[in-house]
């Protein structure tokens, strides 16, 4: 039977060389936080919404604990569209008043939320939904739009301005899989609608996450965008940090975010292509991972 060849196309062998491979990854990230910005593609397909909860599940059950941090954004532009409600993104930051607000708090919290807790949960009971609202979690800051080197005014849009991990931390200590929306009171309890990355990343800090994973459509951050040669596998942070006034909306506040990741002492961020079902596990148990790495030179 040794050498044959099964129906997945793998020996025994291959099998086996497949699973040692990630022993050393096992090791090294034993009991260790890693926190998921779950995002793009992975959250609109159902094939990779699926892995996408089952590769969370198998981090738990390999002794790390995951934290799930998602976004919502082409859901909630669908709800607004729906409800004839008009919406615009400035900076990457969507305008948000406070009729959009009410969307913004219902579809993350009770439809973008509810959906991955439900997937996750058919595996068992792990996930538990919670937003930046619950037990004090975010305190949110409001922030303005960078447009053309203007700061301009978005309306209820906030940045993190402190984090409460107590809830995490219990959801962490009893085996549980925390998903995280990222709508959040300001100090007089105003609530703010967040940028999933960036929220993402002051949790990883708050938690001292060993990485901050982040998911998106396109294989990891291009130099020169969209020229493809330019996609590299690895940046500091201050080469990062020269790069960020060239790029464009949508990866400005996702390279932002790792930027503060790792110099908030997250050793390591990575943004991967959610279009590869199981980018995550990929990431976290190949020697090679994937997408783009953002470490600090220090
Ligand atoms: N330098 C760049 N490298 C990679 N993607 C870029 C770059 N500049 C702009 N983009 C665009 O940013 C998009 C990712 O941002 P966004 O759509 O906000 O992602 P998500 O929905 O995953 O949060 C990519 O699909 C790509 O079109
Ligand atoms: C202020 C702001 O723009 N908030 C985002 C929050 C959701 C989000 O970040 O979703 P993605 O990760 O899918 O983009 C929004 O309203 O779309």
């Amino acid at each position: 039977m040794s050498g044959a060849q099964q129906s997945d196309g793998l020996t025994p062998q291959q099998k086996a060389a497949v699973l040692i491979e990630s022993l050393p990854w096992l090791e090294r990230f034993q009991g260790a936080t890693i926190v998921v910005k779950y995002g793009g593609n992975a959250m609109v397909d159902p094939q990779l919404q699926r892995a996408f909860a089952a590769d969370m599940v198998f981090l738990r059950h390999a002794g790390i604990k995951p934290v799930v941090v998602h976004g919502g954004g082409p859901q909630i532009s669908a709800m607004l569209d729906r409800l004839g409600i008009a919406s615009e993104f400035r900076g990457g930051l969507r305008v948000t008043t406070p009729e959009a607000m009410d969307v913004v708090r219902m579809v993350l919290t009770g439809q973008v939320g509810r959906e991955l807790v439900g997937l996750i949960n058919q595996h068992g009971p792990y996930a538990v939904g919670l937003s930046g609202e619950d037990a004090g979690l975010f305190t949110a800051v409001r922030r303005y739009a960078l447009v053309d080197g203007a700061a301009v005014d978005v309306g209820q849009v906030g940045d993190v301005d402190r984090v409460f991990t107590s809830a995490v931390d219990d959801l962490i200590a009893a085996g549980r899989i925390p998903v995280v929306a990222t709508v959040a009171p300001d100090a007089n309890g105003v609530l703010h609608n967040v940028n999933a990355d960036t929220a993402a990343s002051a949790l990883a800090v708050a938690l001292g996450a060993r990485k901050l994973v982040v998911l998106t459509d396109v294989p990891g951050l291009y130099t020169d965008w969209p020229d493809t040669a330019s996609l590299i596998s690895q940046i500091s942070d201050t080469d990062l940090e020269k790069l960020l006034p060239t790029l464009q909306s949508g990866m400005v506040p996702k390279m932002e975010a790792c930027l503060r990741a790792v110099r908030g002492g997250v050793p390591a961020a990575h943004v991967v292509d959610g279009r590869v079902a199981h980018s995550t596990l990929l990431e976290v148990f190949t020697p090679e991972g994937i997408g783009t790495m953002v470490v600090s030179e220090q």
